[in-house]
């Protein structure tokens, strides 16, 4: 099959083809009901029940993908479209990306690191002197910053590329200092390294391009996508509460919206039901029972469409 001929009149939706973003991207649209079978070594494939066409493509590579607007759509982290938007002019309105919808995993921090046994504690100390990064358009952009306030504008750092295990740098004696990602901050300490400063947080976000080709197509994923994030975020508690305790019990859990309140059979009692998120729920339920709240239940919320 020409899958190429079978791109036109589809939506272009571009995803981590491998990495450390790609599972949770593919859990996303798992759960949106994007439909779609991979063949081996295939970097297209088409879903099956939407107009859409999957790209699988390097994170790295989707902000230039979709800021050029060949691809409509994709998950990538913030990073790489920092990166993006700090390597590339912009020579037309239709270029460059939208962040549409923040999905909370790849959390990670792009940080400058130094050896943790030497003098150089600040990034300062860096000035003059070589930098080994992947995020080359970032890093130049804080040095020069940095050089801007330190006043001695004619010292310039010495930023070099490279592609992987940037940790390596310091102990080969290519850099003083490197600029990469940290997230458990374990490989940072392998290398025998300590972060100094932070240049961007991030993560994974959805972009669209400034003029994707069907925009009803890309609110329909976004909120399908926004959905299943809400599910995997809160989780339902209900519980039966006196009215007598229904303020502070409602304070307690105040949902996303409002709490929905029913009345019980027994008099003076009402059940409450309540969107809490997960990881708050041990802490609302120990103050819930404190106030009087009994039979306390948690849901797993299977997906939503929430305000
Ligand atoms: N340790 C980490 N923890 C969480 N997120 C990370 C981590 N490292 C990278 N990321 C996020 O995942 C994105 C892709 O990084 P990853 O290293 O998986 O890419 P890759 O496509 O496999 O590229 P490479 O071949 O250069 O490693 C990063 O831009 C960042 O947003
Ligand atoms: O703080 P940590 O949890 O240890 O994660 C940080 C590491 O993860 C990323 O690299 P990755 O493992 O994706 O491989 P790479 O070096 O080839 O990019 C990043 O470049 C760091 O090396």
């Amino acid at each position: 099959m020409d899958l190429v001929n079978h791109l036109t009149d589809r939506l272009l939706f571009a995803v981590p083809k491998k990495g450390r973003l790609q599972q949770a991207a593919l859990d996303l649209l798992n759960g949106s009901d994007i439909q779609f079978r991979r063949e081996t070594r295939l970097d297209i494939a088409l879903v099956r029940n939407l107009p859409i066409a999957l790209i699988f493509l390097p994170a790295a590579d989707i902000p230039t993908f979709v800021g050029e607007g060949r691809v409509d759509i994709g998950i990538t982290g913030r990073d790489q479209v920092e990166e993006h938007a700090a390597t590339t002019p912009i020579s037309s309105e239709e270029q460059g990306v939208e962040e549409i919808l923040d999905l909370g995993f790849g959390k990670c921090k792009l940080q400058v690191q130094t050896p943790e046994k030497g003098s150089l504690n600040d990034p300062k100390d860096l000035i003059g002197r070589n930098v080994v990064t992947s995020f080359v358009g970032l890093t130049e952009a804080y040095f020069k910053e940095l050089e801007g306030v330190s006043g001695d504008k004619k010292i310039k750092t010495n930023i070099k590329y490279v592609g992987g295990s940037v940790e390596a740098a310091c102990a080969l004696g290519v850099a003083d200092g490197i600029v990469d990602l940290v997230e458990s901050g374990e490989t940072m300490k392998a290398a025998g390294l300590r972060a100094i400063s932070t240049v961007v947080e991030s993560t994974a976000i959805l972009i669209k391009s400034k003029r994707p080709s069907n925009p009803q197509l890309v609110d329909l994923i976004a909120s399908r996508i926004k959905g299943v994030i809400t599910a995997q975020k809160y989780v339902l508690c209900q519980y039966n509460i006196h009215r007598s305790k229904l303020d502070v019990a409602t304070k307690i859990t105040p949902g996303k919206r409002a709490p929905t309140i029913t009345t019980l059979e027994e008099e003076g009692w009402v059940a409450l039901s309540s969107m809490v998120e997960k990881k708050q729920i041990a802490t609302v339920m120990d103050n819930l029972e404190a106030v009087g709240a009994s039979d306390i239940l948690v849901l797993n919320i299977g997906n939503s469409r929430t305000g």
